[in-house]
């Protein structure tokens, strides 16, 4: 199946309004931790307001008056130094405790994400997987995900603190002297304003950051999927330019963002330094000439214990904003990663109306007497809703064209359902009726196709590449949903069977064989969960792979990488012939499921086959054909329009296409 990079969906580049909202949704299912972590905040931030006043007491009632006295009093200063040395302490306790605290809610929230991203993404249509970069995917688990721990452990965290350190500050500023406060308020919002200039830049940035990391990274994981075409074709140069212009182009948002990012806490500490200076100008000046100082705490006039204080405060007033300003550029970012992430998570996920569902059956005597049961019996049938009274899951006639009504009718009638009606008999009876189908709605690839295979009929698509013939199988297993016509399995229209069933109905083996991390026996086992080792063997030795598995340095238990490395394609395509076997299905499809078997194994492997699917509905692609001379019917399937169709001699006797490709007259093109 052809999935051109071409037609894949870039990578978002704005965030979505509400991101905020849900990453907060996440945070708040540790409400205890929560609450507790603001509770450490607001001690933290008290401790250190309330040092920095006590400065003022100390100063002006514990140090100045011992100042020339001949024999100073020690006692109180030192009693008063270590109450100020306790609320440090407090500060400290409590800015440990909130950090450790939040790195278990943020480690926790981010399992829960990529928890449910990955079972999201589980339930997304094939046609996600076709229209998006792997790489940018997986992207979501890594560097999105990272931007958010980040923001949960530190930036809204301190940003919060922040807050409350600031308004602590100002609180206590309007203690020691109201007409100072508000000169500090008036710089500060001069100081926000150029703030404010700056974010309002760098957020766009983020952004494209984000999503050039996304870029970067598929661009990545595809080049080394594709190292040895990239050597074959000596395309290194190439590749190397192509990386170049999309890591380019990471710099330049990075740059951007970081740049915007990075200068916002120098300017607030420069112009912090200035406000110091000017305070304590403006309070020297007040002090020596007497001005009153006109606080809340009642007017007196400017000391130097309230100097000193006032200046510390004013510190402890302008660095929060400098800080939730830096928090904020990281904020930005991880509101980027996780827009990103709530997308993935907010794709729909593939719908499934289907009701039918597929069961085991003990077949009775009369043949059509069908009872459920849970151990394997050779029979399977589909099994309508309780609610069900078959208007629902057979094909109806309202709303089909006279053809598919009579198909459809046709299909009810050969089919075998029990008395009650309640189970029809799986038998692999398959019926395209009208078909017209393309990825983009508005390019058909499938043209009016009408065909049927009959129970356990071997079925081979033959056809030019591009020509339609995985696209058939795609819909017969529903990856992708017919626009017209209908498709029906046993007289029932796919549209009615749960999906889940429908495809385990399926064997399905692909010329793309994808092997998992484990051992080989692991990987048959893959087509049954719950078959025995015994099984799995049996499966092999039928489809020929046992033979080349005991050579394997520890047979059945040799490790396999996720790329099938350490086996040539043909054997790994062996293996997932093996895994297709030991789910023993009702019927299966091969698309160049043997392309990469030497004509001998093929054989062998056909014969084993064969013997599986002994009165089940096989579909075959493939492009040798000698390997489908035996198939029951074969179809010529041509620009997604159905040419010929029959059996091997058949359409050799009527000399058409078939013929032509055959005999070598013509290729396929
Ligand atoms: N996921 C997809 N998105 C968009 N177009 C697709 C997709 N998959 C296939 N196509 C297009 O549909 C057409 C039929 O493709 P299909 O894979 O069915 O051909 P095929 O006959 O199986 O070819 P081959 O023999 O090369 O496997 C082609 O033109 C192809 O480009």
């Amino acid at each position: 199946m052809s999935t051109p990079t071409a037609t894949r969906k870039p990578a978002g580049r704005r965030a979505d309004p509400g991101t905020v909202k849900r990453i907060f949704g996440y945070v708040f299912q540790y409400p205890s931790q929560v609450c507790l972590v603001v509770v450490c905040i607001l001690i933290s931030a008290a401790a250190q307001a309330g040092s920095a006043l006590f400065l003022q007491t100390l100063i002006d009632t514990y140090i100045l008056p011992l100042i020339g006295t001949p024999d100073p009093a020690w006692a109180p200063l030192v009693q008063a130094l270590m109450l100020m040395g306790c609320l440090y302490g407090a500060g400290v306790l409590a800015t440990w405790l909130f950090n450790f605290l939040l790195v278990g809610v943020a480690q926790g929230v981010l399992k829960k994400i990529r928890d449910d991203m990955f079972a999201h993404q589980q339930s997304l249509p094939i046609r996600y997987f076709d229209s998006h970069e792997h790489g940018d995917v997986m992207s979501h688990y890594t560097n999105d995900t990272d931007t958010l721990r980040q923001a949960i452990t530190q930036s809204f965290p301190q940003m919060f603190s922040s807050i409350i350190t600031c308004f602590a500050a100002f609180l206590s500023m309007l203690w020691l002297s109201v007409p100072l406060t508000g000169f500090v308020v008036l710089f500060t919002v001069m100081l926000l304003m150029v703030v404010r200039g700056i974010l309002t830049r760098s957020g766009r940035f983020f952004m494209g950051q984000q999503a050039s990391l996304g870029t970067v990274n598929a661009f990545v994981e595809e080049s080394v999927n594709g190292q040895k075409v990239i050597k074959v074709f000596n395309h290194e140069q190439a590749t190397q330019e192509a990386f170049d212009e999309r890591n380019e182009e990471l710099f330049g948002a990075a740059s951007a963002a970081n740049t915007y990012g990075n200068i916002t806490m120098p300017v607030v500490l420069n112009m912090g330094f200035l406000l110091y200076v000017l305070l304590a100008v403006i309070g020297g000046a007040a002090g020596i000439a007497g001005w009153p100082n006109l606080s809340l705490s009642g007017t007196g006039t400017f000391t130097l214990g309230t100097i000193v204080s006032f200046l510390t405060l004013s510190r402890s007033f302008t660095n929060p904003i400098g800080q939730v300003s830096q928090q904020a550029n990281m904020v930005l970012m991880a509101v980027a990663g996780a827009s990103r992430i709530f997308r993935l998570l907010d794709e729909p996920a593939e719908d499934d109306d289907g009701t039918v569902t597929l069961v085991r059956v003990e077949l009775g005597d009369d043949g059509r007497t069908m009872t459920p049961v849970d151990h394997e019996t050779g029979h399977w049938a589909w099994q309508r809703a309780q609610d069900d009274d078959g208007t629902q899951s057979l094909a109806a006639a309202q709303g089909l064209s006279p053809r598919a009504a009579e198909v459809a009718a046709a299909a009810r009638e050969s089919a075998i359902t029990s008395p009650n009606g309640r189970l029809t008999l799986v038998r692999g009876d398959v019926r395209f009726t009208d078909v017209t189908f393309g990825y983009n709605p508005d390019r058909p690839v499938l043209h009016d196709i009408t065909w049927f295979a009959e129970p356990g009929q071997k079925i081979a698509l033959v056809g030019a590449t591009g020509a339609g013939k995985t696209t058939v199988t795609n819909l017969i297993n529903r990856f992708y949903d017919v626009q017209e016509g209908q498709i029906l399995y046993d007289g029932i229209s796919v549209k009615n069977i749960r999906k889940p069933d429908l495809r385990s109905s399926l064997g399905v083996v692909l010329q793309d064989v994808n092997l998992f991390t484990g051992t080989v026996m692991d990987n048959i086992r893959y087509g049954k969960l719950n078959a025995t080792d015994e099984e799995c063997i049996a499966a092999a030795r039928l489809t020929n792979a046992d033979g080349f598995i005991r050579m394997l340095p520890k047979g059945y238990q040799t490790m396999l990488g996720g790329d099938g490395s350490g086996l040539s394609q043909g054997q790994s395509q062996l293996i997932s012939i093996a895994r297709a076997a030991v789910a023993d299905p009702p019927a299966m499809i091969l698309d160049e499921a043997t392309s990469s078997i030497d004509t001998h194994t093929e054989e062998v492997v056909q014969a084993g086959m064969d013997n599986l699917m002994k009165g089940r509905t096989v579909f075959v692609i493939a492009h040798r054909l000698s390997t489908v001379r035996n198939s029951d019917v074969i179809m010529v399937l041509d620009h997604g329009r159905i040419i010929e169709r029959g059996s091997h001699e058949e359409l050799i006797a009527q000399q058409g296409t078939y013929f032509q490709l055959y005999t070598g007259v013509s290729e396929l093109d």
